[in-house]
């Protein structure tokens, strides 16, 4: 009778040695015949995979290029069901209604700018390639959202020129509200082709098409605070220089400026860049300070506090989400057309830029304190020496431009805005997955 360990002493922990000397011969020759004949299976499975995996790849290269992409919820782009739901979604409901490509739509601010549109008749489709630069799942919770609103995103990146041209085929958009970009202000230092990848090359791939489309959308897109870079003057005004940036995130912002006057100069379309001053509020972005400080007091994490030289506490324009979406609303009505069509100018077309602020900067610490109190919990704070991480001292909005001729009229102060912040954090994050409210 052969060992009972046999299959066990044959396949030892340690590849390539195989401890045949307790085996006798019996097991030798059963193993042998067994070894014969699971090469043989193997070999045949090998072959098998080997035919049907180059039987998908044919099909694959065979079928219509469209069809290689599909949406989050694995729709096929281009196809017919893709189609009616773009079309749904860019339904118009109100009288001199829009219709709307909004991009970076599952992101913080795009999410919001698509809901207040679509709940005032305009017909609103989203793009946004739902990367995991944060939590993708948030992004996941915010589509949701917006489908249940008959908001229908796209998952795609402005920089696939295909599915931007198959998006312009099914709907002729009057506007584009451009908000995808490769947020945040020190990541840059880790990843900086991101930046030029979403903020100058895919805002190109996106003004390309623009310009070729026939009727040529006006272009609504975010700028930055940024572009002021290491100005001392304040507060900051639109016609300030922009010439020191001091991140690569602000330079892209500042290039996409540049960027975008030469698309209104030789294309004629309608350009309005708007700078928006540190967005916060609810459905917000997890990378940012008063977000992760949230969850690190929540759970009893340290968080560090950058200060300027001097020990002079960091200042922000803090500008909450509700007074931004109004500003870019208020943008994508007064935009005025496009001029040219099919990549020919016709005539000049407006192109503009509003700072959006809230003209009232608090710092850093003042902040915390914030979010102490609506948390009712002490930060563990380290405070620590402004890094050279692409950081500036302050902000400070001048919005009287926006305020002239947008109607731009920000009415929520940090303390109220954070009181809300913190009631969806808490509502999102702990009532709904059954945690406790406060520690
Ligand atoms: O207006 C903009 O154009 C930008 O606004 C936002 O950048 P910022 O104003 O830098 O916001 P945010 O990171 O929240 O830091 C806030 C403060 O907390 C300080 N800060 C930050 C992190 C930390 O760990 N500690 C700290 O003190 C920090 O030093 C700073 O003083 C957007 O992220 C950016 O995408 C862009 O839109």
């Amino acid at each position: 009778m052969p060992p009972l360990d046999l299959e066990e002493d044959l396949f030892p922990s340690t590849p390539g040695k195989i401890k045949i000397e307790r085996a006798n011969n019996y097991a030798m020759n059963r193993s042998f015949h067994r070894c014969f004949t699971s090469t043989t299976t193997m070999f045949l499975w090998v072959l098998l995979l080997i035919a049907l995996t180059a039987s998908y790849l044919s099909i694959q290269t065979s079928v219509d290029s469209a069809t290689r992409y599909t949406s989050g919820d694995r729709t096929v782009i281009g196809g017919r069901h893709w189609e009616k739901q773009v079309r749904s979604s860019a339904q118009i409901s109100r009288f001199h209604g829009m219709s709307v490509l909004v991009t970076g739509a599952a992101g913080f601010v795009g999410s919001h700018v698509a809901l207040a549109l679509k709940k005032r008749g305009d017909g609103v489709v989203g793009v946004d390639n739902f990367n995991n630069y944060y939590d993708p799942s948030l992004k996941n919770a915010r589509r949701d959202l917006l489908q249940s609103h008959n908001v229908f995103i796209v998952e795609g990146d402005i920089n696939d020129a295909r599915v931007l041209a198959k998006l312009f085929d099914v709907v002729a958009f009057t506007h584009v509200m451009h908000l995808a970009a490769q947020a945040g202000v020190r990541y840059a230092m880790e990843n900086p082709h991101s930046y030029v990848n979403s903020n100058i090359a895919g805002l190109v791939t996106l003004l390309e098409q623009c310009k070729s489309a026939d009727p040529q959308p006006a272009v609504v897109w975010a700028s930055s605070s940024s572009v002021y870079g290491l100005n001392e003057k304040t507060p900051f005004s639109e016609s300030d220089r922009t010439d020191q940036p001091a991140s690569l995130y602000a330079a892209t912002k500042k290039a996409g400026e540049a960027i975008t006057h030469t698309y209104n100069h030789i294309y004629g379309l309608s350009i309005t860049g708007l700078r928006f001053f540190t967005v916060y509020g609810p459905w917000g972005r997890p990378d940012m300070a008063y977000f992760s400080f949230t969850q690190d007091i929540r759970q009893g994490k340290p968080i560090t506090i950058y200060r300027g030289k001097n020990r002079v506490d960091l200042a922000r324009d803090f500008t909450y989400i509700d007074d931004i979406v109004k500003g870019c609303v208020a943008a994508l009505d007064s935009s005025g057309k496009s001029t040219g069509s099919g990549g020919k100018k016709r005539g000049p077309a407006p192109y503009r830029i509003y700072n959006l602020g809230n003209t009232a900067p608090v710092t850093v610490p003042t902040m915390v304190s914030l979010l102490e109190k609506y948390l009712k919990k002490k930060a563990r704070k380290h405070v620590v020496t402004m890094l050279g991480n692409g950081d500036v001292p302050f902000t400070h909005a001048n919005i009287s431009l926006a305020q002239r001729e947008l109607g731009y009229k920000p009415t929520t102060d940090l303390a109220t805005g954070l009181k809300k912040f913190v009631r969806w954090y808490v509502s999102y994050y702990i009532e709904d997955h059954g945690m406790p409210v406060y520690d």
